[in-house]
């Protein structure tokens, strides 16, 4: 270095994260915690999904009539906020975050996120929201690798038993009931079907995608195994 001077530290380059898996592997406890840790965005493509659906329940539209959601879905404004640590959704301004987790939304998510002309307007959005993020963004969902973004630097497909996450989900809602638990194991592999089969952008792992089976690992496992490949990847580069 001339002048004896101390080189800069260059920030590291931005690196960008897909996470893709069916309901219940880990994909938005493993994503805040990696993004939260390696200091980086994070985007939960889920809740996009669920803010359109909350706002066609909220206004009038029947989410099995396709052609009516096709219609209406440039009119919700939705702005997700990318701080690991504290995620938001926004619907016209009004905070969803709470009336997007109801059952009624989950139970009608699969519909609307099957309709083409929701999915397009929801990459482009996710798209220009993983550019905006300079330091770099941990994206979850079910088509991070495959669509939106298909250059990421580095994709993981998580993976788990029907029985651990129908386990996990029927934790966090009812306790641990078997008649709550076999229901939420039903409906988990209903929207699973619903998600995997749509013609538009379906459930799948990349080609490239490194997959982790979280069935017999703790969350704690599944944060330091992706972290581990975020740093193996950045080392590379
Ligand atoms: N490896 C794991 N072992 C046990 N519980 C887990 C594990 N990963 C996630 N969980 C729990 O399972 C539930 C669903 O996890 P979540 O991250 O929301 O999954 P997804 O986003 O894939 O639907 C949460 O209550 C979470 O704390
Ligand atoms: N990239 C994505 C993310 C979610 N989705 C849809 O949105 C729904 C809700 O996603 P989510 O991630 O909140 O679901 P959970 O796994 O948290 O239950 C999924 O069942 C899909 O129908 C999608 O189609 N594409």
């Amino acid at each position: 270095m001339e002048n004896g001077a101390t080189p800069a530290r260059t920030a590291p380059a931005a690196v960008v994260v897909a996470i893709d898996g069916p309901s219940g592997t880990g994909k938005s406890s493993t994503s805040k915690a990696v993004a939260a840790q390696l200091g980086l965005s994070y985007l939960d493509t889920g809740a996009q999904y669920r803010a359109m659906t909350w706002w066609m329940i909220t206004n009038g539209i029947d989410v099995t009539d396709a052609a009516a959601v096709a219609t209406a879905a440039a009119k919700p404004v939705l702005v997700s906020g990318t701080d690991p640590a504290h995620p938001t959704i926004t619907v016209d301004g009004a905070d969803a975050s709470g009336p997007i987790r109801t059952q009624e939304v989950t139970s009608r998510v699969s519909a609307v996120s099957a309709v083409p002309e929701v999915r397009t307007l929801v990459t482009e959005l996710q798209r220009s929201i993983a550019a905006a993020a300079e330091r770099g963004i941990v994206v979850e969902g079910r088509d991070i690798g495959t669509t939106v973004l298909p250059d990421a630097d580095l994709k993981i497909f998580l993976t788990a038993s029907p029985e651990a996450r129908a386990a996990r989900r029927s934790g966090e809602l009812t306790g641990k009931d078997a008649a709550g638990l076999a229901a939420t194991r039903e409906a988990l592999i209903k929207r699973d079907a619903a998600d995997s089969g749509r013609k538009t952008s379906p459930l799948a792992k990349a080609g490239d995608a490194v997959e982790v089976d979280t069935t017999e690992l703790t969350l704690q496992q599944v944060i330091e195994c992706v972290v581990t490949l975020v740093e193996e990847k950045r080392a590379a580069a």
